[in-house]
This record gives C-alpha cells, sequence and structure tokens, in this order.
C-alpha cells in the first residue's frame, strides 16, 4: 500500500502525467486549426481571386458559379468539420449556432444552386458568393492570426464589423436566390414524392422550399445577434454569458 506521501507522489505523478496529456492534445489540436483556418483562407481567396479574373475577362457575371463551383463546393462543404470541432470542444462555440450556419450554407450550394442549374446565373448568386468569400476569407484569416497570437487590429475589426452589412446581405441573396428556384422546382417536381407510392409518404419540394425561406425568421436573428454579443466582447471586453446549447 503505497504511503501517503508516495500516494500524494502517485496522485501527483497522474496528475502531472493527465496534464501533460493536455497539453500535447493542446497543441495537436492548435496545429490542427491552424493548418485548417490557413488552408480555409487559401481556400476562400483563390475562390476571390477566381471570381474576380472571371469578371474581367469576361465582363459579366453569367456563367460564374460554374467556373468556380468546384473550388466553392469543396471549401464550403469541408467546413462541416467546423461542428466537429465545437463538438469534440476544440473551439469554444456553440454547436447549434454553426451547425444552423453551416448546415444553410451546404443547403444554399448543394441543394439550391448545384441542382437547379436554371438559377445559376442569378445576380442573387453573385451577391452571396461575394459575401461569403469577403466574410470567409476575414473570418478564417482572424482565426489562424488569432491561433498564431499576431492577430492585426484590422483583422479583428473586419471579423466583428464586416458582418453587421455582410450578414443581412448574404440572408437576402439566399433569399432572393431560392425564390427565384421556386418555379423551375413547382415545373420539374424536383426531390418530390407524390401519394401513391410503396412508401405512402408524400414530400413536396415546392413547399419545403418556402418553409425554409420562412425559417430564416426565426433563425437568422439567433445567428446575428450571436454575432453582435461575440463583437461587444471582442471589440468592448464585455463579459458575455452565452447560455449552454
Ligand atoms: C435542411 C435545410 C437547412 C436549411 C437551414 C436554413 C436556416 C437558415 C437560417 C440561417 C441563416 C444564415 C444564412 C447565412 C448567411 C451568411 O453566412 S452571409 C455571409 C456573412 N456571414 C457571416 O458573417 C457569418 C459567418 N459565420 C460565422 O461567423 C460563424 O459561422 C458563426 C458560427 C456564425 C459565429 O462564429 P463563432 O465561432 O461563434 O464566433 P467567433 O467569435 O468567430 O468564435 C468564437 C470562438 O471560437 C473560436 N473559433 C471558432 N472557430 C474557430 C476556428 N475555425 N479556429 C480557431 N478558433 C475558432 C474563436 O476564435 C473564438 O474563440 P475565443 O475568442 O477564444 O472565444
Amino acid at each position: 500500500m503505497a504511503s501517503s506521501e508516495e500516494d500524494g507522489g502517485g496522485n501527483g505523478a497522474v496528475e502531472e502525467k493527465e496534464n501533460g496529456k493536455k497539453r500535447r492534445l493542446g497543441a495537436l489540436a492548435t496545429a490542427w486549426l491552424i493548418f485548417y483556418n490557413v488552408a480555409m483562407t487559401a481556400g476562400w481567396l483563390v475562390l476571390g481571386i477566381a471570381m474576380v479574373r472571371f469578371y474581367i475577362q469576361k465582363g459579366t457575371h453569367r456563367g460564374l458559379f460554374r467556373s468556380v463551383q468546384k473550388t466553392l463546393k469543396f471549401f464550403q462543404t469541408f467546413a462541416l468539420l467546423e461542428v466537429v470541432h465545437c463538438a469534440v470542444g476544440i473551439v469554444r462555440t456553440s454547436v447549434l449556432v454553426t451547425g444552423v450556419q453551416v448546415s444553410s450554407r451546404i443547403f444554399m450550394v448543394w441543394f439550391i444552386a448545384h441542382s437547379i442549374k436554371q438559377i445559376q446565373n442569378e445576380e442573387s448568386v453573385i451577391l452571396f458568393l461575394v459575401v461569403w468569400t469577403v466574410t470567409e476569407i476575414t473570418r478564417y484569416s482572424f482565426y489562424t492570426f488569432n491561433l498564431l497570437n499576431h492577430l492585426p487590429y484590422f483583422i479583428k475589426w473586419a471579423r466583428y464589423n464586416f458582418f453587421i452589412i455582410l450578414y443581412p446581405a448574404g440572408v437576402a441573396g439566399e433569399l432572393l436566390t431560392i425564390y427565384a428556384a421556386l418555379p423551375y422546382v413547382k415545373k420539374t417536381g424536383m426531390f418530390s414524392l407524390r401519394l401513391p407510392n410503396k412508401y405512402n409518404v408524400s414530400f413536396d419540394y415546392y413547399y419545403f422550399l418556402i418553409i425554409v425561406m420562412f425559417s430564416y425568421v426565426p433563425l437568422f436573428p439567433q445567428l446575428y445577434f450571436h454575432m453582435l454579443r461575440q463583437r461587444r466582447r471582442v471589440l468592448h471586453g464585455e463579459v458575455i454569458v452565452e447560455k449552454d446549447d
């Protein structure tokens, strides 16, 4: 039976081992997040440069989505990892807030813009593409510099001020795009299930899209006020107690 000193020492050794493990995990998580954020900053920068080059060369936005869609689909889908980051606790943010944000983007990219080709040249698609790109370059570069402990004030200012305009602008672009898609969805009956069928279930994608549009009303303000709270916390040092999600 270990003496109290040895036992205390034993507890001390176990605690030290646990702390060492936490430090290694912390270093591993930080290294991963730096890699992830640098990659995402680079990806959205490549997308932004490709959009500018396309417009300079072609003089029109028509065909722009098709020309950048592979890069957009890859990096926006890769952002699903951010829900995992929150869930495993390597970043301090809400799984729910991040989940709603990322799912709305994935929905727009794959179930609207990719699936309904007739709306890919809508001005509203360009609106949300440009807004997303500016936002994500700002956001991921903020995370990168923050992790490297060399955060330029402009990046911090941009991270917590650009969204004030860009968030509503991006939502407008998304809602206008879904609205533009409605006639095509109604005409084609895509992604829908009519009765009678062997599952005895009906689903109408047209009405689902209308429900999604209405869901912005309660959900967007939650995200927007979350960002305003973050802004007060970071720029004005307010102590914000986030309710557990
Ligand atoms: C099946 C159908 C589904 C349809 C669903 C429809 C729903 C529709 C409703 C929703 C509508 C939204 C539509 C979206 C539109 C747009 O995006 S338009 C473009 C403008 N958008 C924005 O400006 C928002 C951009 N997104 C974000 O900012 C985030 O995604 C967020 C979750 C909304 C908020 O980010 P959050 O992480 O909570 O705040 P931060 O202050 O940035 O970070 C908090 C802390 O977490 C750390 N952190 C987070 N991520 C990382 C990371 N990758 N790497 C490192 N660190 C990270 C961050 O540093 C902070 O740490 P501390 O400072 O220590 O707290």
